[in-house]
């Protein structure tokens, strides 16, 4: 997400860059980026005491591993700072039947944007009244499911919208029920300083009732005097991974101004505000993430003088943290294959300047898009072992037919990297497995959770088998022996070894 110096993408050969860090600082593990029980143990990397060769050889490559005790310890850091609110996981960021379970035991609310994610954590014993459903184009099934269900919000997108809600609702009062709560996500008009793509509170945009023009208010005033719905207060998300609490804090003063409208309209105190998810975390060491209290006491503190200077009594607030809860916790290993060195000068003879290594590994933008889509910046280090070569500049590279199939632009490795060591990428916790595609007929990889030196494959590795079934041709097919999906595990899904 930020410019890169190496330049655009196909600007060429570019000269050679100075010289790399010292050896030992090329395998050191930030405490900021990396998950919280990420050790080096004989040069070789352990997370909650697992070897990453071991998990590698029982699982396969690509690899997904999530140290829960991470994960759920930075849940619990939301809860502990916003004790008085209520912590809504974005499970976008990442969701399984596992995460949605340690989310429930762990007594957070949970925030869905698709029937699907509705329908697997309610599957997997999700308690309906604390999910709350999002989305800018639900469907007639969508609603029908979470007014079924019970759920805690539905949070109205459009006008749309609440036309195509309000019968579903009805008929449910009529069947006795209680009015459906909703809340109404309004757009503040904010610029996040964040990547184009993932900000959402500037008004030119799919999301929400805008706010400067009056949308928000008809339409909150609207969903007052139906009485099928129950309209709990507002929402707001400006964007996702910022580091500044500057467009949380104006977010809050123009949705409080919202309430002061509301109130004044029609009379209405509205009791619930939402204010997004969106708190940004380190990929880099550079990086410098906002912690969940320092959030937490500047929102209360905004949205608490702002009730006061309107007369309101101070709303009970939400926030939907996704990537600040699910990213930090969760690397990727991967195995290298083809190393293709790059040199200055025709020909790239052996001994002219080495500009950089591309290092292919294993997967790529199918099990990590956010390079290719966002810029994203990760850190990647050589994991099965250490070393005390020089450093290469490299590339780190998926197996797709696409050139932009990058997943680390520009790092320093050790220069004997090579075919069969494991490279490990940082906090792909966040959008990574749960924007993962099967392009070029990749396999979706496994999540493994490690705790306490135990492992568990909480989702299994596709095969090709679940997607020749998919396939009106190829369903049935024995899919080729040997399999060219990765190394069977020895671990089936579930089992912890
Ligand atoms: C409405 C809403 N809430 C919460 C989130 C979670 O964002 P993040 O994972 O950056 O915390 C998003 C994604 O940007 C979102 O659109
Ligand atoms: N998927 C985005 C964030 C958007 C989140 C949802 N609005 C990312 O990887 O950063």
């Amino acid at each position: 997400m930020r410019a890169h110096p190496a330049g655009p993408l196909h600007a060429g050969i570019s000269p050679p860059p100075a010289a790399g860090p010292a050896p030992d600082d090329l395998g050191a593990l930030d405490p900021l980026v990396w998950p919280r029980s990420a050790r080096r143990v004989d040069g070789e990397l352990h997370l909650a005491g697992r070897s990453v060769t071991d998990l590698a050889r029982a699982h396969g490559t690509p690899l997904f591993v999530l140290d829960e005790a991470d994960f759920r310890s930075r849940a619990a850091d939301f809860a502990d700072a916003f004790t008085d609110a209520d912590v809504h996981y974005a499970s976008k960021a990442f969701l399984c039947g596992q995460v949605a379970r340690w989310i429930a035991e762990d007594g957070l609310h949970l925030d869905a944007c698709s029937g699907n994610e509705l329908a697997v954590a309610l599957a997997a014993g999700f308690p309906a009244g604390r999910i709350a459903l999002h989305g800018n184009n639900k469907s007639l099934v969508e609603l029908q499911l979470a007014v079924d269900a019970g759920i805690g919000h539905v949070v109205l997108d459009s006008f749309d919208e609440i036309e195509r809600l309000v019968p579903l609702a009805a008929d449910r009062v009529a069947a006795g029920g209680a009015p459906v709560p909703v809340l109404i996500r309004s757009t503040v008009g904010i610029e996040a300083h964040t990547h184009e793509f993932i900000a959402t509170a500037h008004e030119d945009q799919k999301f929400g009732f805008s706010l400067a023009t009056g949308d928000a208010l008809t339409a909150a005033v609207r969903v007052i005097r139906e009485p099928a719905l129950h309209l709990s207060g507002l929402h707001s998300h400006v964007g996702s991974q910022i580091f500044d609490t500057a467009g949380f804090e104006a977010a809050a003063h123009r949705v409080v101004g919202l309430m002061g409208q509301v109130h004044q309209a029609t009379g209405e105190v509205l009791g619930e505000l939402n204010l997004g998810g969106g708190f940004g975390i380190a990929y880099l060491s550079e990086d410098d993430p906002v912690s969940a209290a320092d959030v937490a006491v500047k929102l209360r503190s905004v949205v608490a003088a702002e009730c006061a200077a309107l007369g309101l009594p101070v709303p009970r607030l939400a926030v939907e943290p996704g990537r600040a809860i699910a990213g930090p916790g969760t690397v990727t290993l991967y195995e290298i294959g083809t190393i293709k060195p790059v040199r200055l000068g025709s020909g790239g003879s052996p001994g002219a300047p080495l500009v950089r290594n591309y290092v292919s590994v294993d997967g790529g933008m199918s099990d990590n898009i956010r390079t290719a889509l966002y810029d994203a910046s990760y850190t990647c280090v050589l994991a099965n072992r250490s070393s005390d070569a020089p450093p290469a500049l490299c590339r780190v590279v998926g197996k797709h037919c696409e050139s932009g199939d990058i997943l680390v632009r520009d790092l320093w490795l050790p220069s004997d990297v090579q075919a069969g060591d494991l490279l490990a990428v940082a906090a792909t916790g966040a959008y990574c497995w749960s924007m993962a595609s099967n392009y070029n007929y990749l396999l979706k990889p496994p999540v493994v959770a490690v705790r306490d030196g135990a492992a568990t494959e909480i989702v299994r590795r596709q095969t090709l088998a679940d997607v020749f079934a998919l396939d009106a041709v190829l369903a049935g097919v024995p899919a080729p022996s040997p399999a060219i999906d990765q190394p069977a595990p020895e671990h089936p899904v579930g089992a912890t070894s």
